[in-house]
């Protein structure tokens, strides 16, 4: 089977300009940030690729994505206002790819290109931070922000300071105001590095960074199907990306983007506005929120993806039920924009082509119910002056999925059906859960005191949830769960 590239496509050869440099390789940003600028390009509007670093010492993709000629397969696939989806394209967006180890000089050359004018990034949550250890006579420093401090400030050095040569800074990491923290992030290396300080006000006056949500999952490399598309293709391609049809993506900016940058105008599903915020909110709260308050519940009834979640008679109903029901009413927001949005994620949920394990759902399950879940359950309190059923029965169903049978450092073993699962989970957060579980001897009681231990933990919540009455309800849950199981108390409460 011959390999996707030039040769085998060279009708797919252009010849545009490089405007894009993109920290990052993976999967998502091949399968959002790559695929929206071709749709850009097909449309004849941008007219311009992404010449794409590595961001790590240990990338797989650059050699690849150059042996390819930069192009690669996205395969799009879903259930999307009913009707099915399953779109194959080629993408041509990318020109070429950089390792920044072994040729950091090329990385510099594209800041001295005046048509290289926009920065994306997706280095993981991870990737956005600062290391201590990166120095200004690296090439290349460790981190990304390390990285892009250098660039600019090469840029800045070439263009004597220029005001039409800064930058717009997209980062689209998951992290709350990600454009602040770039930008922070970098300050603090030109200072520590002592670079000039006209340097950081040319950053402060003439580069623009902006916050970002992005939203589409991305299942990656399709490694059980990829004979099959091989076949269906006519050619092997090692970067093919699988991902839902779903796709949204909002960039808190102005209308100057929005001009520049025209992704709604090929019918993108992107926002340009002043304040994110409600987007940030509704996707925590609806989507991640509807993750983290029916997963440990799905989990405990013995399912293991979310498909299967959704499949189920009982799991699935009651996914729907809490997330349109409970969750919904309980945010502040335009009550159509909400729905809508509820709705289509409950069919992203249902999606049978994206495998998305249960159990990585719940890696650090505490901070996700505090930042997902807890909020719709005091909200909902607030607004209509009673705690919901459903989300006590969740914060029991999060604490049940910690019974430990043995813990180690960051890690906590539980039992199914007599197998073993392993939940990963902050050291602290998993010493406390452990020590809650000691309270319970198989009696009601038992399962009060274990309750109480989590739910007043004030550390754990940022909060004091004792004066909010409700561990007798979370403890009798949680004693059902012990001798009725998952299935029977979600039941209960359709
Ligand atoms: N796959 C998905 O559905 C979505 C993923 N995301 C986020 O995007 C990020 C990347 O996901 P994928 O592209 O699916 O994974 P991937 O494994 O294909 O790509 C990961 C990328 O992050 C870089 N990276 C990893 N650790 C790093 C570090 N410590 N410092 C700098 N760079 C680092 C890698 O070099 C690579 O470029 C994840 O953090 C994920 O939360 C966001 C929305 C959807
Ligand atoms: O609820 P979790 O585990 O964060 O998963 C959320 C999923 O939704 C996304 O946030 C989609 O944008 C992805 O990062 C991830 O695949």
């Amino acid at each position: 089977m011959q390999t996707l590239n030039l040769m085998l496509h060279p009708e797919l050869k252009n010849d545009l300009p490089e405007k894009i440099i993109q920290f990052g390789e993976g999967n998502f940003l091949r399968c959002f940030i790559g695929w929206m600028i071709d749709r850009l390009n097909k449309k004849n509007i941008f007219n311009g690729r992404i010449v794409a670093v590595q961001p790590t010492p240990h990338g797989r993709v650059i050699g690849k994505l150059n042996a390819q000629d930069g192009l690669y397969t996205t395969v799009l696939r879903g259930v999307q206002n009913g009707a099915t989806v399953n779109e194959k394209e080629i993408i041509t967006s990318v020109s070429r790819g950089i390792n920044p180890y072994t040729d950091w000089q090329k990385v510099l050359k594209c800041a001295e290109d005046p048509a290289i004018e926009y920065v994306f990034s997706n280095t993981t949550e991870a990737g956005l931070s600062y290391n201590n250890e990166d120095k200004a006579e690296m090439t290349p420093p460790q981190s990304f922000p390390g990285k892009l401090t250098l660039y600019l400030y090469h840029r800045y050095r070439y263009y004597n300071g220029a005001a039409d040569k800064g930058m717009y800074i997209i980062p689209c990491e998951l992290l709350e105001d990600n454009g602040i923290l770039l930008k922070k992030l970098i300050m603090k290396y030109a200072r520590q590095w002592n670079l000039p300080a006209s340097f950081c006000e040319w950053l402060n006056e003439h580069n623009k960074f902006y916050n970002t949500l992005v939203d589409r999952v991305v299942s990656g490399y399709p490694k059980d199907e990829a004979e099959e598309f091989n076949k269906e293709l006519g050619y092997a391609d090692e970067l093919l990306v699988c991902g839902e049809p779903f796709h949204f993506f909002a960039i808190e900016g102005d209308d100057c983007l929005k001009e520049k940058l025209p992704l709604q105008k090929v019918g993108l599903n992107v926002a340009v506005e002043s304040d994110i915020t409600k987007y940030r909110q509704r996707k925590v709260r609806l989507l991640n929120g509807g993750h983290t308050a029916n997963v440990p519940a799905a989990f405990l009834a013995g399912l293991d993806t979310v498909a299967e979640m959704m499949q189920d008679k009982t799991a699935g109903r009651f996914a729907c039920h809490t997330i349109r029901e409970i969750i919904l009413p309980s945010v502040d927001m335009d009550k159509k924009m909400l729905e809508d949005f509820a709705e289509a994620v409950i069919e992203r949920f249902q999606n049978p082509f994206i495998k998305h394990y249960l159990l990585s759902i719940l890696l650090n399950s505490t901070s996700k119910f505090k930042i997902r879940v807890l909020p719709s359950l005091l909200d909902y309190h607030r607004k209509f002056g009673e705690f919901p059923q459903e989300l006590l029965f969740a914060f029991a169903a999060y604490i049940f999925v910690y019974k430990p049978v043995r813990v180690d450092k960051n890690h906590l073993y539980g039992l199914r059906d007599g197998i073993e699962y392993e939940l990963t989970d902050d050291e602290e957060n998993i010493i406390k859960l452990d020590a809650a579980w000691k309270l319970y001897n198989g009696t009601p009681e038992g399962a009060e005191a274990t309750a109480a231990a989590v739910i007043e933990d004030v550390v754990l919540w940022d909060a004091d949830l004792a004066e909010l009455n409700i561990v007798q309800s979370v403890g009798a849950y949680l004693y059902r769960l012990d001798k009725e199981g998952s299935r029977s108390v979600m039941e209960s409460l359709l």
